[in-house]
């Protein structure tokens, strides 16, 4: 990558330039691939001489890294015959589910057929959002002024946002949209601003939220933890929780606000951090403005011998579902989704103008930072640094288990360590260092 970064690029946009400042706590880092990002982007020049190296970059940014992908979209978007062909619509076309189901298929070889590659199942009803990914949606969520006064405060404030950056194989790149975090009370801004850390670094810009974002937050609580018991009836074996998922009340107190503006900004397939979150986390996701396409993937392991015969048949396993979010929507991610599944805000080459956002969405991520995750009990690497929590995503025999690593190397121009060390938590998600003396009582209720 360094020796492709030190080419001239002309044109090419600031979305993909490669910055040196304050990451933002994403773990967009595609962990696992080893061919380099030079070698792919000549493979694809090579392939597709008539698109521009920004584009191609931004194409494989937003794919993850894979070639295989890029060169589907592209094709794709060329409607030569050998995929189906994209929709020019904002929120894409509507798929009958019926297509992707064979008749007399069991119900799991149903869910396996849903997805196949180079086709992207859109879903638009809760029913269908619910049965077939790890998420759940209300529309038409907040009273409709609440809503409304809810995006008016925060578009005032998106204008001063930054852009995210992210770890894309070796290198800091910056993610083309703009964010800021946002927590609850002054104490807990300065607290944030010294004690936490997002890929080796003190975030600068953290704020408090906004007097409509707190209003929100009380019904985004009740309508999430709803949710969660739902889900764990529903779906859940024998309807009981996840193992190390929490049995307690899920509460907000820190949010990201992403801006999209317009249909090119996006945020490329990714995981949230599970540093602060602790493991099964879950996210509540509240969508306001235009409405974008929310696409998710399962991810399969790369050593899984039901998907191993062929690249082919693991393209087909991980699928894509695009859901679609409308103005006052909120989504929530359930506990399956970091470990289990990636999820991305796909670009579109149009979109339908909001009347008071006009091109931009903007979304609220409710998060709960648990206290028995706070950074002052996590394990510290040999730099110094409170370590990243993630959890192994592709290696089959490794896969679900935690791990804590180093992360200092993140921050631009400065080195990390080997350090590494496997994760233990209880059936109920907490580290094993809530059980000792010094963590006290008022800790353990998540009081200070
Ligand atoms: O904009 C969205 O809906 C998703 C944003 C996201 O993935 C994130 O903040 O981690
Ligand atoms: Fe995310």
């Amino acid at each position: 990558m360094e020796a492709f970064l030190s080419k001239k690029r002309p044109r090419r946009s600031a979305a993909t330039q490669v910055i040196r400042r304050q990451p933002l706590p994403k773990d967009l880092d595609s962990n696992e691939e080893d061919t380099s990002t030079d070698f792919k982007l000549a493979t694809l020049a090579s392939l597709h001489p008539n698109v521009d190296q920004a584009a191609l970059l931004d194409l494989l940014i937003s794919a993850e890294g894979s070639l295989d992908a890029v060169t589907e979209i592209l094709f794709a978007s060329r409607g030569d015959g050998s995929s189906r062909k994209r929709s020019a619509t904002g929120t894409g076309y509507q798929s009958s589910l019926a297509a992707f189901r064979r008749p007399g298929d069991s119900q799991s070889a149903k869910r396996r057929a849903l997805t196949r590659k180079g086709q992207t199942l859109h879903l638009y009803t809760p029913e269908d959002i619910l049965a077939h990914t790890p998420c759940s949606i209300i529309h038409n969520f907040l009273p409709t002024q609440q809503a409304d006064n809810l995006l008016k405060e925060l578009l005032e404030e998106a204008p001063t946002f930054e852009s995210q950056t992210f770890k894309l194989f070796d290198n800091v790149v910056q993610s083309p949209h703009t964010a800021c975090f946002y927590v609850d009370g002054l104490e807990e801004q300065k607290r944030q601003k010294t004690e936490y850390l997002y890929n080796g670094s003190f975030l600068e810009d953290i704020r408090q939220i906004t007097p409509q974002m707190r209003a929100v937050s009380a019904t985004v609580q009740t309508a999430v933890n709803e949710e969660i018991a739902k889900r764990i009836k529903s779906h859940y074996p024998d309807g009981k929780k996840l193992n190390y998922q929490s049995p307690h009340e899920w509460i907000p107190n820190a949010a990201f606000v992403n801006c999209y503006k317009g249909g090119a900004e996006s945020v490329g397939y990714h995981s949230d951090q599970l540093t602060y979150l602790g493991p099964r986390a879950v996210i509540g996701s509240l969508s306001l403005g235009v409405a974008r396409e929310f696409r998710v993937r399962k991810i399969v392991a790369r050593d899984d011998e039901e998907h191993a015969r062929s690249k082919d048949q693991r393209a087909n396993a991980e699928g894509q579902v695009a859901i679609h979010l409308p103005h006052n929507s909120l989504l929530v991610m359930h506990a399956e989704m970091q470990e289990e599944w990636k999820h991305s805000i796909h670009p579109t080459p149009v979109i339908d103008p909001h009347p008071i956002a006009g091109n931009k969405r903007i979304n609220v991520t409710y998060r709960y930072y648990r206290e028995s995750f706070h950074p002052r009990y996590t394990p510290r690497c040999k730099c110094g640094v409170a370590t990243v929590l993630r959890c192994v995503q592709r290696k089959k025999e490794n896969k679900g288990r935690y791990m804590w690593m180093c992360h200092a190397g993140n921050t631009p121009a400065k080195e990390g360590c080997s350090f590494f060390q496997w994760a233990e938590f209880d059936d109920d998600g907490e580290p094993p260092w809530v059980k000792k003396p010094e963590y006290s009582v008022d800790e353990k209720t998540g009081q200070n």
